[in-house]
Order: C-alpha cells, then sequence, then structure tokens
C-alpha cells in the first residue's frame, strides 16, 4: 500500500504523551496514516521575526513523520490572515463585501505555497499519494508539478465553493482554477458546491465536463467530485453518554434547573450567523412570554483569527448584543443568553449538546458544519432533542429530519424554536431516526476512505492526459 502525505495548513500534532488531539479529522487521516505510514505536513503554528530563516521541524511519531514549516511574521500576515482569510474565505462564503484584495497579500501566498512545496518534494517517495486540504493550499498541486513530481495529488474542499460571478471578482481567478485543475481529483462537500466548481470552468470555456464526475481543464482530466466529510459518529455519542459523570456537565445541568436548554456552538466567524441567531432568540422570547423565566440560550463562541481586522470587530459587535438582549429581558432570576467566549473541551461539548432540547445551527454560509452532526450523535435514542440547522450548511443536504430554516429570516428562525421545544416526543424519534442511521453509516472514516479509493482508481498522473475522443490538449 502507497504511503499517505497529507498537507492542512494546522497540524493536529500528537502532545508529549503521544496522544492525537480528539477531532474527528484528525482522528480518521491519523488512523489512515498509521496504516499505511506517512507523513503530515503544515505550519507550525509560529510566526517568526521576518529576517529569520524559516524552519522545517520534523517528528516522528509512530509511524508517521510530522513535518512542519514555521513561517515569518510577513508570511503569516499575507498568507493566513492576508489572502486565505481576507480573501478567499470571504469570497467562498459568499461576502465579496468582506473580501480586500491585495496585491502584496496574493504574493504571500502563492510564495508560502512554493514554500510549503520546496519543503515537501525532498520527503516525497514516487509512490506516495498526496492530499492537500483546504483553502491555504490551492496551488500546492501546480507548485509541486513544476518541480517535477508524478505522484497522484488530491485536494479537499472543507468550504463551499461559490458561483461563477462570485468567483470572477478575485483577480486571480484564473490562477487559482489552474492550480485546482493540477489535482487528480478535488473533494467539495456538496453537490452545489461542484456545480458551481463546473459553472466556473464552463463560464470562460477554461474547461469542460466529461461526465461521470470527470472534467477537462488546462490539459489534464481530473475527478471533481462530492464527498461529505462527518464525524467519528459512535465515539461521539459514547462521549455524549460518558459525560454525563462530567463534573463541568452536572454544573450545568444543576445550575438549569427545570429550564430548557437551546445550544449554540460556533467559532467566532461572521459566517456562523451568531448575530442573527441571537436576534431570532430575542424575538422568540419576547413574542412568547410564557417561555421567559423557562430557557436558557447557551452559546459557545471561542475567539477565531483574531488578527484579521472583521473578526476582532465581531468580537465586540457579539458580546455587545448579547449584553443588550439580556440587559432588555433578563429578570432577577434569569438570565436568557449564557454567552461563553472561549473554548470548551469536545467531551463537555458532547454533554451540553446531549442536555440540550435545541441545537440552533444557524450559518448564513457553511462548508459542513460538524456541530450539527455531533448534536445529533448526541441525542438520547429515547428522548432526542430537535436540530434546526440553516439550509445553507453542506450539513443540511443530509440532514433530512433536522428544521430547516433560512437564518436571514429572523421571524422564521424565533417560529422554529417555539417549534422544537413544543414538539411531541413521537415527532422528535422520528426525526432523529432519520438522520442517526444515516450518520453512523456516512462517519468520517468511510469519508476518508472514499476520498482516498476514488484518488487511488483515478487513472496515470502526473502528466497531462488526452480525454478520450479529443485530439489535442488546451
Ligand atoms: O484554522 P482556523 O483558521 O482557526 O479555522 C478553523 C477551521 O475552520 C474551517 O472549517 C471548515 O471545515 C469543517 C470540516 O470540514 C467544515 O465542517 C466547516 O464548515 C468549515 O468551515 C476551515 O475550513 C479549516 O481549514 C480551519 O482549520
Ligand atoms: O468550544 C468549542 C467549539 C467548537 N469545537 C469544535 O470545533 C468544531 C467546529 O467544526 P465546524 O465544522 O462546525 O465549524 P468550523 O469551525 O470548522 O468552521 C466542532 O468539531 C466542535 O466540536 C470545540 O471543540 N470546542
Amino acid at each position: 500500500m502507497s504511503r499517505l502525505v497529507v498537507i492542512s495548513n494546522r497540524v493536529p500534532l500528537p502532545d508529549k504523551s503521544g496522544t492525537a488531539p480528539a477531532g474527528g479529522l484528525a482522528v480518521a487521516l491519523q488512523s489512515a496514516l498509521e496504516e499505511r505510514g506517512g507523513v503530515w505536513m503544515g505550519w507550525s503554528g509560529k510566526s517568526i521575526p521576518s529576517r529569520e530563516k524559516p524552519g522545517l521541524n520534523i517528528q516522528e511519531h509512530g509511524k508517521i513523520t510530522y513535518a512542519l514549516v514555521d513561517l515569518s511574521r510577513k508570511d503569516v500576515d499575507e498568507y493566513y490572515a492576508g489572502f486565505a482569510n481576507r480573501v478567499l474565505w470571504p469570497l467562498c462564503h459568499y461576502r465579496l463585501d468582506l473580501t480586500e484584495y491585495a496585491r502584496k497579500d496574493m504574493a504571500g501566498y502563492f510564495r508560502v505555497n512554493r514554500l510549503f512545496a520546496h519543503h515537501l518534494a525532498p520527503l516525497i517517495k514516487p509512490d506516495d499519494v498526496i492530499w492537500v486540504h483546504d483553502y491555504h493550499l490551492i496551488p500546492l498541486a501546480s507548485e509541486l508539478r513544476q518541480m517535477g513530481l508524478k505522484n497522484r495529488i488530491g485536494f479537499f474542499l472543507h468550504i463551499p465553493w461559490p458561483p461563477a460571478d462570485v468567483l470572477f471578482t478575485l483577480p486571480v481567478h484564473e490562477t487559482i482554477m489552474r492550480g485546482l485543475a493540477s489535482y487528480d481529483v478535488i473533494g467539495f462537500q456538496t453537490a452545489h458546491d461542484v456545480e458551481n466548481f463546473a459553472g466556473c470552468l464552463k463560464r470562460e470555456g477554461i474547461g469542460r465536463e466529461l461526465g461521470d464526475g470527470l472534467f477537462e481543464a488546462y490539459g489534464h482530466v481530473f475527478r471533481a467530485d462530492v464527498f461529505p466529510i462527518s464525524i467519528d459518529t459512535g465515539a461521539f455519542a459514547q462521549a455524549a453518554q460518558n459525560s454525563q459523570r462530567n463534573a463541568m456537565v452536572q454544573r450545568m445541568h444543576k445550575s438549569l434547573g427545570d429550564r430548557d436548554l437551546i445550544i449554540g456552538v460556533d467559532r467566532l466567524d461572521y459566517s456562523k450567523g451568531i448575530t442573527n441567531r441571537i436576534e431570532a432568540f430575542e424575538h422568540f422570547i419576547t413574542n412568547n412570554p410564557a417561555s421567559q423565566g423557562k430557557v436558557t440560550f447557551l452559546q459557545i463562541t471561542p475567539k477565531s483569527r483574531s488578527e484579521v481586522p472583521e473578526y476582532e470587530d465581531m468580537q465586540r459587535t457579539v458580546a455587545e448584543l448579547a449584553g443588550r438582549v439580556n440587559g432588555a429581558i433578563s429578570a432577577v432570576d434569569w438570565v436568557p443568553i449564557r454567552y461563553v467566549n472561549r473554548s470548551i473541551g469536545r467531551n463537555v461539548l458532547a454533554g451540553l449538546y446531549r442536555m440540550a432540547r435545541v441545537g440552533l445551527v444557524t450559518p448564513l454560509r457553511d462548508g459542513m458544519n460538524l456541530v450539527a452532526k455531533e448534536y445529533v450523535a448526541a441525542q438520547r435514542s429515547e428522548d432526542p432533542g430537535v436540530l434546526i440547522l440553516s439550509r445553507f450548511a453542506g450539513a443540511a443536504r443530509e440532514l433530512d429530519g433536522a428544521l430547516l430554516v433560512n437564518p436571514y429570516d429572523i421571524e422564521a428562525v424565533s417560529n422554529a424554536i417555539a417549534r422544537a421545544l413544543s414538539m411531541p416526543l413521537e415527532a422528535r424519534r422520528e426525526r432523529w431516526n432519520q438522520m442517526m442511521p444515516h450518520l453512523l453509516e456516512h462517519d468520517v472514516s468511510r469519508w476518508c476512505t472514499s476520498f482516498l479509493d476514488a484518488l487511488a482508481e483515478h487513472g496515470e498522473t502526473g502528466k497531462p492526459r488526452q480525454p478520450a475522443g479529443s485530439d489535442q490538449a488546451a
């Protein structure tokens, strides 16, 4: 079996005891790497003074080699905080109003991708299968190809892919499309993302669809298909069961009394629709006076990407909004919104999801949204809560037992909260049974295997292939 080489911006490095981080993606990729042996490369998370030469830190854990690249302050500003998170992230989340097309950030993005390729190439063996993750690293395959690598290279995009009219506002959209077309298999979260991608290829005559998931562009034939990411469903359900013994979960239970819990869990990110959600909750609670004092909304929101101005601004906006709503509605013995602005461990989260009558997941746009899947997995089969889910999350394509909402429609979300809180047991069980078997079957290890199988099945790689019936490569 070929070795696997994974490259992602963040690397879930095992701690000093050798224990890997508990995230589903990390577990799935780590077990694929353990099975085949391999390398996981990415940013070390460190930024060093720009005058120092960025180094490569190699660590061995079992059959996995971790290769961590240090970046300079300038690299981090331009590649991560700049082009990745002030251009590609807002663009792929349909927020043209937030994109900042600075030439120096574009240059930094391509420069850092070249740096990754430069560090990676010497570690690659001819048989290795390479799997690149996410929008930070789109140009990596074309850099590696230019260095002569002929290996099979796959790419998985964790975030949405936008329609042509949105993508084409990006001055370097052609280079980005050419970068994607250099992969052998491109995985997207939903069929909608693949449609958008196909639209981008067709609109300017960049490429064409060959059928059966195959495309041709810039003389290269590649597969672009749907591989919805998931969670380690069985393990998460077990963690939720076990969490009832956790002290923090027990404290929460005690403090809740007999009130119903509504839970929201998101990084502090404008794509997650947190302000709309708080407004919808405010609308619900003011229009349903009987619920006052009887419902608690717990919003857990760890800080994220604080070096990006839009994220720093959000920090204040969300805190102020939660404070204003609480100030207006609280009673002496009841605070409607508990706003936690830090990260909570997954085992505790599992217990909080299980306690919550409603999971409120209302992103304005989201690649998948694993919180939605975790909420479902954590429920009690005999008395499950209700998931309210934005129709604009990738997860909505699979979780058909959720109450689907338009997160921009505050009244509709407020009505969904009322409906969820009063939903009879039988209807809740029916909805949960529509989702849980699917999640058990389509878990993260299946996601990982199906992507790697597609990559293994994709024919010869590394050189432009002639599509059937054509007589020239573009
Ligand atoms: O690394 P950060 O900048 O701190 O951001 C955290 C991650 O956010 C994004 O997550 C996405 O991937 C999830 C799993 O596929 C998906 O469910 C979600 O909808 C996406 O937003 C980002 O894509 C990751 O690269 C970041 O590490
Ligand atoms: O305090 C927190 C908040 C979130 N998460 C985890 O972070 C992930 C968020 O993934 P999702 O796909 O929902 O969104 P992303 O942040 O990747 O855009 C989920 O696994 C959550 O359990 C966590 O461990 N602690």
